[in-house]
This record gives C-alpha cells, structure tokens and sequence, in this order.
C-alpha cells in the first residue's frame, strides 16, 4: 500500500526551489518505494499558496513547477493565478490557515512542516505544530537557536523533528552525533570548518581574489545566507555552534558564543543596505583580509574560520593554521568536522564533504522527509 507523506513548504528562495525539483523529479524512485510526498501548501514571505482541500487534494507538480518558475523570477508567490485547485492567502493569514491545516491533518494523515526560509517568523507555527502532532523538517537555523523556551518546544518529541540540513548542508553530522549520543558515548571536543561561504571565500582569497568578488560569487553559487552579512559576520556558524552545543546538552545562548566578524559594526545591516554593502562597503576590507592571508602564508599558514566547541568553549572565528592540517586542506565550500569522544580520542570522527549549495542542501533536507515515513499511517 502506497504510504502519503503530507507536507507544507515554508520558503522557496534557493533550497526550497530545489526540494520541490527534487521531490518531482525522484517521483518514480519514492513510488518503488512505496512512498507519495503529498505537497498540500507552500508559502513564501507574502503569502501561502494551499491545496482547496488539503484532505483529499495535493498541489499537482504542474504547479509546483510555476511556482519555482515565478519564485526565480523574483515575482510573489500571489502572482500565480488561473489553478482552481488551490486558495491563496495573505502573509496575516497564513500563519492562522497553516494550523487549521496541521489541526486538521497532524493527527489523521499526518503533516509534515518543512521550513526552508531563513526567518525567525516560522517559530510561532513551529511551536504551535508540535502540539498538533505535526512533524517538523528544518533547513532554517533560526527556530533551533531561538529561546532555550522554544527549543525545548521543538525537540519535545526528538522523533518528529530533523534538521540534519541546518548544519553541513546535506552531510550526515547531526544523525552521526545522535548516533554518538544515543550510545553513551561522551562527545568532549568539535572542531570544525561549518561555514561553506568562508570556506569558499577563505580558499578563493588564498588565490588572490579579492574579498569583495568572491563573497558576490558566493551568493550567485548559493552558498551565502539572503544577507551575505550573515555569513562574515560569523554569526551564521555561530548558529550552527549553538546547534551542536545544544545537542550535546548545553543549555547556552547565542549572547554565550564568542563571535568575530570580518567587517566592522559601520558596516551592519542596521546601518547599510545589502545593495551598498557589495557595491562599496566591503570594497574596504579587501587590502585587509589579503594583507591577513599574506602573512599567514609567510609562516606556511592559512586562514580558516573555526568553530569549537568543549567543555568550557564555544567559540567561532580566524585562526591561522597550518596549510597541510584537516582544516588547511579544506578547499572551496566544502565543510569539515572533526568529533573527539571516548570512542574518537586520538583519531577523531571525520566527517567532510560539500557544506553549502542549494542542491545538497534540499537533498538533505528530502532525506530527512523520507526518514520519517514510519510517522505516517
Ligand atoms: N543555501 C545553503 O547552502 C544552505 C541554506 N540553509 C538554510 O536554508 C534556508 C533557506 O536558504 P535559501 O533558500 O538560500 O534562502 P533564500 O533567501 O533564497 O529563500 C528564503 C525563502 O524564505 C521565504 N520566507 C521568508 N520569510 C518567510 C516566512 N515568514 N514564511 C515563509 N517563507 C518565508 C522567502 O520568501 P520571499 O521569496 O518572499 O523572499 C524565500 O522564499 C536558510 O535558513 C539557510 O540558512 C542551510 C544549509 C545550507
Ligand atoms: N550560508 C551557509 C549555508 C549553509 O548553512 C554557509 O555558507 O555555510
């Protein structure tokens, strides 16, 4: 028998684009598999987009491909008209209709939020799901890292909730730790490279590139946050910190991690625009970062932006490391992450590969719709 996976789509920027490609276009690999992924909504900033009855109806693939076809064209998801099959409604609306919806489905078929904005606005509909039995898939850091409050709302039930995708894209790190974790297995140290776009740009500046054009090919390739700002001012990695440190236990906030940023406070989103932060502010930090990279390179050094996490650190910033360590290696947007425990003590677990990219990240993001089919009747 053919088991349905219902499920509500928040964001269609780069990721969520990419799922619902990915979703169609694996449609007959889940059918040998027995599986449906019944995509019943999507929303964007503006609005939410819904099956008429999500009960008995789906949004077809037809019109889950115009919807990635407007969404890249920049346009709002309440342009797409002429589908009878479906209700629109607006962004004061949405959140009310996503929970008539997850009341409606969460405890008879089943409803699966997946949220693939990068907004803290999805917390309410998040926290208020869980109650409704609803299961949660993240792609978006910002609802883990809220509150310790909301945090706890959101793991009430660890079964119902992935976020493998918040932390390496698609690389298995969150399911290794739970692994770990779940064995008694003690984790005493993480040290990693987790930020794709400061990998790439780490690497790309290396090359002699300036800073101001490879954090723009950054974007263009998918790998930075909506604001690029996010990524150099390290608090995109200080996000994925919080996840793992909270994982492992640790009841801490984001005021408890240690930052640095590589741009100055002139230089923040409350001050200037993102247009004028590419076209002229972060023209001044390109002699800076390359005077860095220089010096470092004098020594037989690199610089790469680390994230550690142990019993009384949890830190994110520049250190200058040797070009031939785990770390130096690291070339482009790849992640790397090394797990000291019991088991791991002298040879780490080493966990490596692609940490950022609209593609691996969806796919990511699928892999954990798929692993919870079994809370689906
Ligand atoms: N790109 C990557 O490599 C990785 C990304 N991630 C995470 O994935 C998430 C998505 O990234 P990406 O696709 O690049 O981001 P984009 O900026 O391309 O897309 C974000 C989407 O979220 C929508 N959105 C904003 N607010 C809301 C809301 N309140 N409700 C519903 N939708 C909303 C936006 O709407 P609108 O179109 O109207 O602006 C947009 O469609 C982020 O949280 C990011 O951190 C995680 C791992 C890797
Ligand atoms: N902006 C992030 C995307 C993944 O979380 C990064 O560069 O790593």
């Amino acid at each position: 028998m053919k088991k349905n996976i219902s499920l509500i789509l928040m964001g269609v920027g780069g990721v969520g684009r990419q799922l619902l490609q990915h979703i169609v276009s694996c449609r007959s690999l889940h059918a040998k598999q027995g599986i449906h992924l019944r995509v019943v909504g999507v929303s964007d900033s503006k609005s939410l987009v819904v099956a008429s009855d999500a009960f008995t109806m789906e949004l077809g693939d037809t019109f889950l491909m115009e919807v990635c076809r407007v969404k890249s064209d920049g346009a709002s998801l309440s342009t797409i008209s002429g589908y009878d099959e479906s209700k629109v409604f607006t962004n004061s609306e949405s959140t009310k209709k996503i929970i008539d919806v997850a009341a409606f489905l969460g405890k008879s078929t089943g409803l699966a939020l997946v949220d693939c904005s990068a907004s803290s606005e999805t917390i309410p509909v998040l926290t208020q799901a869980v109650d409704l039995d609803c299961c949660i898939v993240m792609a978006n850091k910002k609802p883990l890292t809220s509150t310790m409050e909301d945090y706890d709302k959101l793991i009430s039930y660890p079964r119902r909730i992935r976020h493998e995708s918040t932390v390496g894209a698609g690389l298995p790190v969150i399911a290794s730790l739970n692994r770990i974790l779940s064995s008694g297995d003690p984790v005493h140290r993480i040290i990693g490279s987790l930020s794709g776009t400061l990998g790439y740009v780490m690497s790309e500046v290396e090359d002699g590139k300036p800073l101001s054009q490879v954090v723009q090919s950054a974007k263009n390739l998918g790998y930075t946050e909506p604001d690029p700002r996010d990524d150099l001012s390290g608090m995109d990695v200080a996000r994925k910190a919080l996840i793992l440190a909270r994982l492992l236990g640790r009841r801490i906030n984001l005021d408890d991690i240690k930052i640095e940023s590589l741009y100055p406070e002139e230089m923040a989103p409350s001050v200037m625009s993102i247009e004028d932060f590419l076209g002229t502010g972060i023209l001044s930090l390109d002699k800076d970062i390359q005077e860095r990279v220089s010096k470092a390179s004098l020594n037989g050094n690199v610089l790469r932006y680390v994230c550690v996490i142990d019993a009384s650190r949890c830190q994110v910033g520049i250190q200058e490391l040797p070009k031939d360590s785990p770390l130096g290696r690291l070339r482009g947007s790849d992640n790397v992450l090394e797990i000291y425990t019991r088991c791991y003590n002298d040879q780490p677990l080493v966990i490596q590969g692609a940490g950022a990219g609209n593609d691996t990240t969806a796919a990511g993001v699928l892999a954990d719709i798929i692993d919870i089919q079994d809370l689906f009747p």
